[in-house]
């Protein structure tokens, strides 16, 4: 497969180890580039696809100046202003589809529907409700202004305008910009390949028995939900057991057949923390252990062929660093732009003191109804509560070094929509 503007060998490499959170994603963005190629689709197919070049308007869209309302077309300048005119109403009538191929004259009028080239002679419209017909001519009410109820050739996409940008995410709106350019086709990049794994002895597939002691394995349902949105194959690996000869020989195979090997638990220093040691002993391996609370053991590597994240096993950590960290890269390997930051300031619905200046800290959060919209804490912010992701609409992002919080302040909030869940 040809590439171009591939990632560095070991893109992960720089500045590893104790990074605070914003520096490790300045480095990442700057850092992270394209390792697909690309392809020519139906546009059909191109949903959620990434771009590969920016898309010019060939045409004026509309093509041509044409009527808004279903009415009546004349010239502006057979109207006298401030008061009523009467306007001969000519024979006949312009549709979409139908053009009128005769020309008005001033003083005359023309039946015209929605969507219809404005009739030679014509610049203005007046909705049907607007007007009378009496005996044959058209009363027109004053107030009537010059090119109202009129579509401008152009005013949509001027011929030569990009309209899409390379690296555009294309959903179901971008492939209508596309369609009524007349594009059948589109070149976008092909999938990232996603490998992804969960990691522990304790784990079970749900709807398995559950052994004393196990944990039925949410992560994996959770990332590949959030993967199903982004330009990316994804190859579910299953869980990997605590069996350091098991996991070596899946991430090998894995490595040789995906671009990216996506992984939950494992990732810190236990005994059983297996997955990280592959990948540092038979590839390169990089425990960033960005200062953030939940999600700080957050691994990045390379395994041979293959790039590696090592997500956290709690649940809330996990989701937290594939949607603040896996995500905007994935993105970016499979030649999308990068994601603007989705958080804004809202007002604090809450105090807090912070006890560690010194970590971000990414807390679970609601917005109360009413157009204040504060946010509020959800009230259980352990990185095990899964269900405070259900209960929060998105996460507060507070970056080491912020102080305590007072109530009325502005925190960064994002919705977990923003941040890239669909629901
Ligand atoms: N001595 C230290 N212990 C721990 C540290 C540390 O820095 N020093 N970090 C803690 C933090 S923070 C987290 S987060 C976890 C992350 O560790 P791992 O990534 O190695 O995760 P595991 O130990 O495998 O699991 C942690 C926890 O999450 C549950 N889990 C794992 N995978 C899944 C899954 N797919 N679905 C649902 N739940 C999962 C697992 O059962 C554990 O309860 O380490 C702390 N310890
Ligand atoms: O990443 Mo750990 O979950 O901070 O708790």
């Amino acid at each position: 497969m040809s590439t171009s503007a591939i990632t560095e060998p070991d893109c992960f490499a720089f500045g590893a180890n104790d990074l605070s959170l914003k520096v490790a994603l300045q480095q990442l963005e700057a850092g992270i580039g394209r390792v697909v190629s690309n392809e020519r689709l139906p546009l059909a197919a191109c949903l959620g696809r990434a771009l590969a070049e920016p898309l010019t308007a060939h045409l004026d869209i509309p093509g041509v100046d044409s009527s808004a309302m279903d009415g009546y077309a004349f010239a502006s300048a057979s109207l006298v202003p401030g008061e009523q005119t009467s306007l001969r109403l000519r024979e006949g009538r312009a549709a979409a589809g139908h053009p009128f191929s005769g020309t008005i004259a001033a003083g005359e009028a023309l039946k015209i529907l929605t969507g219809a080239p404005m009739p030679t002679g014509t610049d203005t419209v007046v909705m049907w409700e607007q007007a009378t017909l009496v005996e044959g001519r058209l009363v027109v009410p004053p107030g009537i202004t010059h090119g109202q109820n009129r579509r401008r050739r152009g005013e949509d996409m001027g011929a030569g305008q990009i309209v899409l940008g390379a690296g555009q995410c294309l959903g179901p709106q971008h492939l209508g910009v596309a369609a009524r350019l007349g594009h059948a086709e589109l070149n976008v990049y092909r999938r990232l390949r996603v490998a992804l794994a969960s990691s522990g002895d304790e784990l079970a597939e749900p709807g398995a028995r559950l052994p004393p002691g196990g944990v039925f394995d949410a992560n994996r349902v959770i990332l590949k939900a959030a993967l199903a949105s982004l330009p990316v194959k994804t190859t579910d690996l299953g869980i990997l057991p605590d069996d350091p000869a098991i996991v070596r020989d899946v991430l090998i195979e894995a490595a040789a057949r995906h671009d990216l090997i996506v992984t939950s638990g494992g990732a810190s220093r236990g005994d059983e923390d297996h997955l990280v040691r592959t990948v540092r002993t038979h590839g390169m391996l990089h425990f960033w252990e960005v200062r953030m609370k939940p999600g700080r053991p957050l691994a990045m590597g390379r395994l041979r062929q293959s790039l590696f994240i090592g997500l956290p096993g709690n649940p809330v950590a996990s989701l937290s660093a594939f949607l603040l960290f896996a995500r905007p890269v994935i993105l970016a390997l499979a030649g999308a732009t990068w994601p603007p930051t989705p958080f804004r300031l809202r007002p604090a619905g809450f105090t807090l003191q912070r006890t560690r200046r010194d970590r971000s800290e990414i807390l679970r959060a609601r917005l109360e109804p009413g157009p204040a919209g504060r946010a509020v804490l959800v009230e259980r912010q352990a990185s095990h509560i899964l269900t405070s992701l259900v209960e929060a609409e998105g996460l507060i992002l507070l970056e080491e070094g912020s102080g305590d919080i007072d109530e009325g302040q502005g925190v960064p909030f994002a919705s977990l929509r923003d941040l890239g869940l669909a629901q």
